[in-house]
């Protein structure tokens, strides 16, 4: 859990010093520096902002970088350093640190917050890191195959990009790329096929939870991005010239996906029987759509918010974990929760549902909000809360 956490020159931030708690809420007006403070946490462990991808931008005007540095209750301290030019430095207990993955381990960071609220409509990138994170703290092995497949599809793509025409010899090192794309496809599926099965009845229970209506009537899918029946390797050279015409490699492990269905009544098997007096049986075919097409506004923000939400207590589940797959990299620190500005999203009985079930939960919890009228709530579930107050970057305590 994070003990302190010191931020110079983020955005607004020039420099703050925020000692933590369990819960933590910020209040301010907009434009005051809340998100930027919930930025600073994740920037720390994920080396990059969810609002931008040029430090430039995050980079507080006239400075050269941003600092992010955090105490941990067990007295290990992380920092980051972001340059304007983008150059990034990293430390762990003093120590510069090469990779970032390094600190995202000891950090594991979850975000709600309403940019994340249209995607099930969006392209499948946020989606599939969604049920990246997970596996990633789930699965040690994951990262290795998805960086090493990720460097394969970048050299592919880029002579895809430059020719139509392969030559002989560029021919034969699209064949050797493949292969290695194929092995670690292979395992980059298992291990998400594996995660994906442990998280659908976290998902469901979730869904009981912020959706109950909905509890027979939605479903988890997840999508290889490739068909996972043959290896990777032979649908790539089958896909060649379509591949070389387009410029770039349309299946692999990095057009995974996840869905979430609705179906119009998941307890029958095939179609529903509608008996009227004197018509003879009418037989409705049972129907399925993606939920996006069928939920309101405000469902589908419940839906995304249980979507991230029922990855947590998977994640802390250790007993369950260790029986069910030991392999798993049981997660030793406390995970962040960042909500910002839950009130704008949520209506009041699905904050009230997010914030017990969160507090039943061993991690720690950042939320923003513009007004204090979020206090008695938090009073509810967290005795001791460290309430705090931001106007035009300066945090105080909060009266
Ligand atoms: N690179 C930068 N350097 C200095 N200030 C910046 C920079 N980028 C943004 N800002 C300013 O930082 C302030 C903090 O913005 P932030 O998004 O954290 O506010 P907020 O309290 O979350 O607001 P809202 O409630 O409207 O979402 C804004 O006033 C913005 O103008």
């Amino acid at each position: 859990m994070i003990e302190r956490l010191q931020i110079s020159h983020l955005r607004n931030l020039t420099q703050v010093t925020m000692q933590t708690a369990a819960c933590n809420v910020i209040i301010g007006v907009n434009g005051s520096g809340k998100t930027s403070l919930l930025e600073a946490i994740f920037l720390l462990s994920r080396g990059k902002s969810f609002r931008h991808s040029q430090p430039k931008r995050y980079v507080q005007h006239h400075q050269s970088a941003a600092i992010v540095h955090a105490k941990l209750t067990d007295g290990s301290t992380l920092a980051i350093q972001k340059q304007v030019d983008a150059t990034t430095m990293l430390r762990l207990n003093q120590t510069t640190v090469y990779n970032q993955s390094i600190l995202t381990e000891q950090l594991p960071t979850l975000l709600i917050d309403p940019s994340t609220m249209d995607m099930l409509e969006q392209g499948s990138a946020s989606r599939r890191q969604l049920l990246d994170w997970l596996v990633f703290h789930m699965k040690p092995g994951f990262h290795a195959q998805w960086l090493a497949y990720q460097r394969l599809l970048k050299q592919r793509n880029s002579l895809l990009k430059q020719t139509k025409h392969l030559t002989s010899v560029q021919r034969a090192e699209i064949k050797a790329w493949d292969k290695g794309l194929a092995s670690h496809a292979a395992l980059i599926h298992h291990y998400r096929a594996q995660v994906f099965a442990a998280w659908q009845p976290y998902f469901a229970q979730t869904i009981s939870k912020l959706l109950p209506t909905y509890v027979q009537q939605l479903s988890l899918s997840y999508n290889a991005g490739y068909d996972t029946s043959m290896p990777l390797d032979e649908q790539l050279n089958e896909r060649l010239t379509q591949d070389l015409q387009l410029g770039y490699t349309r299946n692999g492990s990095h057009r995974a996906d996840i869905h979430v269905h609705w179906h119009s009544d998941a307890s029958a098997k095939n179609e529903v029987n509608i008996e009227f007096a004197s018509d003879p049986v009418i037989k409705l075919p049972i129907i399925k759509e993606q939920a996006a097409n069928v939920l309101s506004r405000g469902e589908k923000k419940l839906l995304i918010t249980a979507l991230r939400l029922s990855q947590l207590p998977l994640l802390l589940n250790r007993s369950e974990m260790t029986n069910a797959a030991p392999t798993v990299n049981l997660v030793t620190t406390t995970p962040v929760v960042l909500l910002d500005d839950i009130t704008a999203e949520l209506d009041d009985r699905a904050i009230d549902i997010l914030l017990s079930t969160l507090a039943q939960l061993p991690c720690q919890v950042f939320m923003t909000s513009l007004t204090s009228d979020i206090l008695p709530l938090v009073a509810k579930y967290w005795s001791t809360a460290n309430v705090f107050h931001v106007k035009q970057g300066i945090l105080t305590a909060y009266p």
